[in-house]
């Protein structure tokens, strides 16, 4: 550590002169200040082995406030709080919780591979007309700002790596504290509520494998810009979900948004009105998004729209829109080829890290041409509750990761199709004792039923099949067995 060397004692020599100087300067008059603080610097300086680097938090002449400003505010509240005496809390706009910083006039000392540098926040009032002797707290004037003193001999690795370490984590921090927004359209705008869905990948019930492939390919995904920017592809994936209701298709897709971070954008279809607003929607997108196009099957009629666009080549946006409206919704005029402009827009229109998500009931019935690789990427099916997913909501909702009753269980949804939403309702304590036996032994009646339901009605169909068959195939044996006694007749 440097601190014990004479650097470190010259350092905290010097930052702590440049504290007192910071103090000096808030409690006297400007002018006064400015005139003894030229001096005072000079003299310093000329002693000073260190270099300073002032970080405003205001910039330009309009005054825009700084993102380094922030993202080094951010850092240093993370990993300095225990160090410094005095905090100041605030709550910071869409951000999900308190957030701490270091007061002004506060000195802080980070290390970065061995080098020591510090950090000081001040304060400058920059109203020149007004001469206070007193500091007046919370004055709009105030411009704050963070210096960064370290030894001229670390130039190349404060000034390069170390700062850019700083911004990049400060920018990583606000991002995981980020209050994540879901947005809906609504008249061509977009609206948005905070989102705050508690699903994640450890809460869904999924086979561990699918789940793991699943959560690696986002994070892959969300960690490879320069991947994407190698080989010429807009930073961006696809994902089809599809399966019965109540498989975990939404419910995936929050899990989602929070394992990346991103915003949710639930784009309703029947809501937009023609393919320009849908266009004008996706330039407002920001990155670092999710979006979402739920039962795209029912949104619109996707169907049959692409062989008109490819065999009328002539047909203008005006009619296809017409013909979006009459075999589509009553309100939207968007067609299929107007949603396929949108989603390969958004990857030249957006920033990037964008996901977009389909959902259906019914893949059968989708457009090749809307779900072909390159535009979904993934196609996945969620499927009726297994034995695995079953066991991660046992987890959830019971807190058992195993019981006697379990074996049971196992065989039986082996032999019924019950969707996870089903058995999660089954395994939902209606009493204050939550006893996952009798939840357990409820979840098993609910199968057994359903066993037996699915059974009668077999042996029903059986039934009906045999008696529409019935005296057709009772001719045709007939028949067989006239031709057989004619055929011994004849041997005879
Ligand atoms: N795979 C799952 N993991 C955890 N919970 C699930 C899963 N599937 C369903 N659930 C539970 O069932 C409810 C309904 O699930 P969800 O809305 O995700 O189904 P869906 O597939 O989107 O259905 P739909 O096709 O009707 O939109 C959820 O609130 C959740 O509690
Ligand atoms: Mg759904």
């Amino acid at each position: 550590m440097e601190s014990k060397d004479m650097f470190g004692k010259v350092g905290s020599l010097v930052g702590s002169a440049l504290f007192m100087w910071a103090i000096f300067q808030h409690y006297f008059p400007q002018c006064l200040a400015d005139f003894i603080g030229r001096y005072y610097r000079k003299l310093v300086n000329f002693y000073n082995p260190n270099i300073e680097i002032t970080f405003n938090e205001f910039t330009g002449q309009r005054g825009t406030r700084s993102a380094a400003y922030k993202d080094i505010q951010t850092y240093l509240g993370y990993n300095s709080t225990r160090q410094a005496s005095r905090l100041k809390g605030s709550l910071v706009k869409n951000s999900r919780s308190l957030v701490l910083g270091i007061d002004d006039y506060e000195e802080v000392v980070d290390v970065f591979e061995g080098v020591q540098v510090w950090w000081i926040s001040g304060k400058q009032n920059s109203n020149r007309n007004s001469i206070s002797i007193y500091p007046v707290r919370g004055q709009s004037d105030d411009k704050r700002y963070y210096t960064l003193i370290f030894h001229k001999r670390h130039w190349d690795l404060i000034s390069g790596p170390y700062l850019n370490y700083v911004l990049k984590e400060g920018k990583a921090l606000k991002d995981r504290n980020r209050q994540k927004k879901l947005y809906t359209n609504q008249e061509g705008e977009w609206h948005w509520v905070g989102f705050d869905h508690p699903a994640t990948f450890q809460t869904l019930a999924l086979e561990p494998e699918k789940k793991k492939e699943i959560m690696e390919d986002l994070i892959a995904f969300s960690e490879n810009e320069e991947y994407y920017r190698r080989i010429g592809r807009a930073w961006k994936r696809g994902y089809l979900l599809y399966g019965p209701p109540g498989t975990g298709k939404s419910t995936m897709i929050a899990a989602i948004a929070n394992l990346l971070n991103y915003d949710v954008y639930d784009l309703e279809l029947t809501g937009v009105e023609n393919n320009t607003e849908l266009k004008m929607l996706l330039m407002e997108i920001s990155s670092k998004a999710v979006i979402v196009i739920e039962d795209i099957d029912c949104s619109l009629d996707l169907t049959g729209q692409r062989k008109k666009a490819e065999t009328d080549e002539d047909s203008d946006e005006e009619e296809d829109e017409t013909e979006g409206k009459q075999k589509g919704s009553k309100t939207s005029k968007v067609t299929l080829s107007g949603l396929l402009n949108f989603i390969d827009g958004l990857w030249s229109a957006c920033g990037g890290e964008i996901v977009i998500v389909f959902t259906t009931n019914h893949v059968e019935k989708l457009d090749r041409a809307l779900i072909r690789k390159g535009r979904m990427d993934k196609h996945i099916e969620l499927s009726y509750c297994s034995y695995e997913a079953f066991k991660v909501l046992a987890r959830n909702y019971l807190n058992v990761d195993s019981h006697p009753r379990f074996s049971k269980i196992s065989e039986l949804l082996g032999e019924v199709n019950m969707t996870p939403a089903d058995v999660a309702e089954h395994l939902t304590t209606k009493t204050i004792i939550k006893d996952a036996g009798i939840c357990l032994e409820g979840l098993i009646s609910a199968l057994e039923r359903k066993k037996e339901a699915r059974l009668a009605a077999i042996e029903d169909k059986r039934e009906k099949k045999l008696a529409a068959k019935g005296p057709k195939s009772s001719r045709k044996k007939n028949d067989r067995l006239r031709k057989h006694l004619n055929d011994q007749w004849l041997d005879l």
